[in-house]
């Protein structure tokens, strides 16, 4: 099977400081991964070199067959890469609705090129709802981003990358800064997210980590310390000493 996405010998460094080092990394289509380590171990890095919004310094980044170590973040996109967004790319003065529409219509127009130029209303509200209901936002799809918590906006960047049917979807601290009960109830949704996507979940949350993830990479320094299933990790004596004795939750 090949992987939904891949990197070989991939390599960043900044100056002297080398924070990737020949990672070699593989997700498996619809595989639910999660990655961690302690503060500094590269994390942001790799999936920054993974998004395309930082260039490495050597090797290959894969999605499916394709070379994209070149691609840009938004050909990634189209490749299907999606990342969640930031909450300032919603539109405050919109609704939730209005927000996860833009998405689908922008998906639906380039799947059917000028042919599908104006999209279809019956089959875009077809969808924003089914999105709507997959991140529990239904009761609020008439609210405007602005009216809505900060933990719902968290779900409407979700549904915003769902929109665009990825293949991979990076999900970087998606409960940061959310309370233990919004936490515990993304955590529900993300286990129901269709199998169609591969997730790669980069938290310090090992209730999240743990509770969502059949699979885990640990970083360290800049390298893969240690891969394996999860349970497998969750008794590594070496992660424990360099991690999980530190890690919230653990
Ligand atoms: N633009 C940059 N220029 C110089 N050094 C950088 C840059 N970005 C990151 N670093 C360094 O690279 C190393 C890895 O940082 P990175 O943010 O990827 O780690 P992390 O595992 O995501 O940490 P955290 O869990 O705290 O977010 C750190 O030593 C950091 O200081």
């Amino acid at each position: 099977m090949t992987a939904a996405l891949r990197t070989k010998q991939l390599r960043k460094s900044f100056g002297a400081l080398q924070v990737a080092k020949d990672i070699n990394f593989s997700l498996d289509q619809g595989a639910r991964h999660a990655l961690i380590g302690p503060n500094g171990a590269g994390k942001s890095t790799f999936v920054n070199l993974l998004s395309g919004t930082l260039k490495p310094t050597g090797g290959k980044v894969y999605i499916g067959d394709v070379d994209v170590t070149n691609a840009s973040p938004a050909s990634r996109v189209n490749r299907g890469l999606a990342r969640t967004f930031q909450i300032n790319s919603l539109f405050n003065q919109m609704t939730v609705t209005e927000n996860v529409a833009l998405a689908v219509s922008a998906r639906l127009k380039s799947d059917g090129g000028l042919w599908r130029n104006p999209v279809r209303q019956p089959e875009l509200q077809r969808e924003v709802d089914r999105l709507l209901d997959m991140v529990d936002l239904t009761s609020v799809a008439t609210k405007r981003i602005s009216e809505i918590s900060y933990g719902q906006r968290r779900l409407v960047e979700i549904a915003l990358a769902l929109a665009l049917k990825p293949s991979v979807l990076l999900l970087d601290e998606p409960a940061a800064g959310l309370p233990k009960s919004s936490s515990e109830r993304l955590l529900e949704l993300l286990v129901r997210l269709p199998r169609e996507t591969a997730i790669l979940i980069i938290d310090h949350d090992m209730d999240i980590v743990f509770g969502f993830a059949d699979t885990v990479t640990v970083m360290f320094q800049g390298g893969i310390l240690v891969e394996g299933k999860s349970g497998e990790i969750k008794s590594n004596a070496l992660v424990r000493e360099v991690y999980l004795g530190n890690a919230r939750h653990a």
